[in-house]
């Protein structure tokens, strides 16, 4: 089976935005407009389909990125009634979940910025839309909830030029806000459309005049962004023959600007109302990107490292990117793909580079939320998924076994908070490790080992609403009843100083002996740096190829601690000396030795805790500005910076995480419900000398 869609005719774009912005009742109107589903599901109710899990079920957000496909035909623009594939990636809008946001931003070409028009930007979009300029993935933006009362589209607008530094260029301007909102002007064809109460469907109607000098405006503010990335229109602007610029040429320069991200074409509507749905759905269409649009990708050879580009072309030697893995019960393990080049068929061979595996390409899929429809083959451009790949993880690169290729992995962001676990059972305990080890796979974000000294599970992640779902997850899916611990900080340790450390690790105690002696230079390394590994030996004092296996005995010793078991982080160890036997030096001996040798240094050197300290985002009626103020200090919080519209302040704040536990709950209870607060990892710092006493005896 060949493709049924040309690649100029595919968009894989993703949704996002804020909390509550309405991400998910947009990716059922979509669904709905695009025929895939009869009912509308409500959120409220608990029935959407892309929400699933029953964790989503219960919470109405949205915890997993679900991939699913539709089909429209514009109703306006250049690509008018040509079918095209639409590949929606849903990102949930909390926090916690960074790392859903981030894998789905990987492997789209263009997303949809949700924002609530009462709201304009909140913090979590911007968040969002830093992340998304940093995969510089081309955006339309669609201010939503335009019903609602207080929806203001100039604001929003403006909110967007000035929180997130963007270039909006409203295409349309609502008709009526609030409860009045009944229609758009679209600003290209200068036509009123009005929606049916009822359907949603659009009609054209009377233009109305009482909003033509608005309009009027905006168009001249549109014609300008497109004479900035459009030559035909800046001739005939600067000539001043603005009736001669036609709606060709401007949707022509709209979509060039998106694609270039000079400028971000602004829609509304409410989805809820099913207004503007399918608007949104043609400029999806004439502004975003079909993999085609874009640059090659880029990757490099797995031994040699040299760069190689793959172009969104069937033809070439294929090579998709795994970005989710799940888990379910009835097939095992769903590894999702983007495939950027070539064809991927049912029983090909293919190479993980990574792993240095070869794969066996099982049953192929695509997903519709929880539904599949199984394919042969699959092509550059496509989202799908793959069944019983089974060496396969996340951020792994899939490609021709004759043409290998790596690609760029995921950034997966650092934990924050630590949780101990155990089974209530020694019959419960390998299902729990079980169920841990899968949990794992499918969320790079959630860390799992064993504490040597309890043997219990520490579990550590992104907030405690992410740990929270693991441990409700392993009950509803694994059925495991843990026993849970108190959420605690997950700290870090740093070396204080630099120190030489000459370290002889001998046994002779009856048969081969072990010999390994080394001499190293241990000290802090600058942030970020992970370990810093130097070999500065001469002469071959340690043979070539002992060196790895002295790396590798520092970096265990690093994972595991010295002061209180947390990772050891930014070391720089230059190894400067040592000797080795004839006969007892072996590779184990050199790993044994490097691991003592550091843990000695570090001892030595002084260990110093280092906290995470969380960029704290407070929106709040100014009714409770102090209050909220004064609890932020009481934690030991540095106020940043505030501002605000109307009656509404937004605080933001560096916080320890120390001091932020059930912060959320608590900030709901002294203000009524009406405070929100967002908390994300800002940086790490060391923990002040008088309260590291205080853990490490708390930790006793
Ligand atoms: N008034 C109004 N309410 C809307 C509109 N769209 C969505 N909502 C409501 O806003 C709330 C949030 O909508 P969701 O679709 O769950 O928002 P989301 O952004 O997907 O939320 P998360 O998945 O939790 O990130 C729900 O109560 C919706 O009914 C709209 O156009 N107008």
């Amino acid at each position: 089976m060949s493709r049924t869609t040309r690649i100029e005719r595919y968009r894989n774009i993703g949704i996002m935005a804020h909390i509550d912005a309405g991400k998910t009742t947009l990716t059922e109107r979509i669904l709905f407009f695009t025929g895939r589903i009869r009912a509308m599901g409500e959120v409220h109710a608990g029935s959407t389909e892309m929400d699933w899990m029953v964790q989503e079920k219960q919470r109405g957000i949205t915890i997993t990125s679900a991939a699913t496909t539709a089909f429209w035909k514009p109703m306006r623009g250049p690509f008018v009634g040509t079918a095209h594939r639409i590949n929606i990636l849903d990102t949930p809008g909390h926090v916690d979940f960074t790392i859903e946001v981030e894998r789905s931003l990987r492997v789209l070409d263009g997303a949809v910025a949700v924002f609530d028009a009462s709201q304009g930007v909140e913090p979590q979009s911007e968040t969002v839309w830093h992340q998304a300029n940093r995969h510089g993935v081309p955006r339309i933006a669609f201010l939503n909830k335009m019903d609602k009362v207080g929806a203001d589209f100039a604001m929003s607008v403006h909110s967007i030029r000035q929180r997130l530094d963007a270039n909006p260029v409203p295409v349309q301007l609502p008709i009526g806000a609030g409860p009045e909102f009944s229609g758009v002007v679209d600003l290209l064809r200068m036509k009123a459309f009005h929606f049916d109460e009822a359907s949603g469907e659009p009609s054209e109607r009377e233009f109305p005049e009482a909003l033509r000098a608005e309009a009027e405006a905006l168009r001249l503010r549109l014609i300008e962004a497109c004479a900035e990335v459009d030559g035909t229109v800046l001739r005939k602007y600067v000539e001043g023959r603005l009736a001669d610029i036609t709606e060709e040429e401007l949707e022509r320069a709209l979509r060039a600007g998106t694609l270039q991200r000079q400028l971000v074409p602004v829609l509304c509507g409410a989805a809820f109302k099913k207004k503007g749905v399918q608007m949104l759905l043609d400029a999806v269409v004439n502004y975003l990107p079909a993999p085609s649009d874009l640059p090659a990708v880029e990757g490099v050879t797995p031994d040699t490292e040299v760069q190689v580009t793959r172009s969104a072309n069937e033809e070439e030697p294929v090579c998709a990117f795994v970005f989710k893995l799940m888990h379910d019960k009835a097939v095992g393990s769903i590894v999702f793909l983007r495939v950027y080049s070539g064809t991927l068929r049912t029983g090909m061979a293919v190479l993980n580079p990574r792993q240095q595996r070869r794969e066996r390409v099982g049953r192929l899929m695509f997903m519709h939320a929880n539904k599949r429809e199984e394919v042969d083959e699959v092509h550059a451009g496509d989202i799908c998924a793959a069944l019983n790949l089974r060496g396969v993880r996340t951020g792994d690169t899939l490609c021709a076994l004759e043409a290998p290729v790596v690609l760029e992995s995921l950034r997966f962001p650092e934990p924050v908070i630590q949780l101990a676990i155990e089974a209530r059972s020694r019959g419960e305990q390998q299902k729990m490790e079980d169920g841990l080890v899968r949990l794992a796979a499918e969320d790079p974000s959630l860390r799992v080992v064993v504490d040597p000294e309890t043997g219990q599970q520490l579990l550590s992640g992104m907030g405690e609403l992410h740990l929270e779902i693991v441990v409700d997850r392993l009950r509803t899916e694994y059925g495991v009843e843990a026993r849970v611990g108190q959420p605690k900080v997950a700290y870090r340790e740093s070396l204080r100083q630099k120190v030489r450390q000459d370290y002889r690790h001998v046994r002779q105690t009856g048969g081969p002996g072990q010999y390994a002696h080394v001499v190293m230079e241990v000290g802090p390394a600058p942030r970020g740096s992970g370990l810093v590994f130097v070999d500065d030996t001469h002469n071959g004092v340690i043979p070539k190829e002992f060196i790895p296996a002295i790396e590798k005995g520092v970096e265990g010793a690093m994972q595991r601690g010295v002061l209180a078991g947390y990772p050891v982080v930014d070391v720089e160890v230059r190894l400067v000396d040592g000797s080795t036997h004839v006969r007892d030096s072996t590779p184990q001996a050199f790993t044994l030795a490097g691991s003592l040798a550091f843990q000695e240094a570090a001892r030595r050197a002084g260990v110093r805790l280092l906290e995470p300290v969380m960029d704290v985002e407070v929106t709040t009626p100014e009714e409770f500005l102090g209050e909220v103020l004064g609890d932020l200090s009481a934690r030991r919080g540095r106020v940043r910076g505030m501002e605000g519209h109307g009656t509404v302040r937004s605080v933001s704040a560096q916080v320890p995480m120390a001091s932020l536990f059930g912060y959320v709950t608590s900030l709901r209870g002294r203000t009524q419900g009406r405070a929100m607060a967002t908390l994300k990892l800002a940086t790490y710092e060391p923990v002040p000398d008088t309260l590291q006493e205080s853990v490490l005896e708390a930790q006793q």
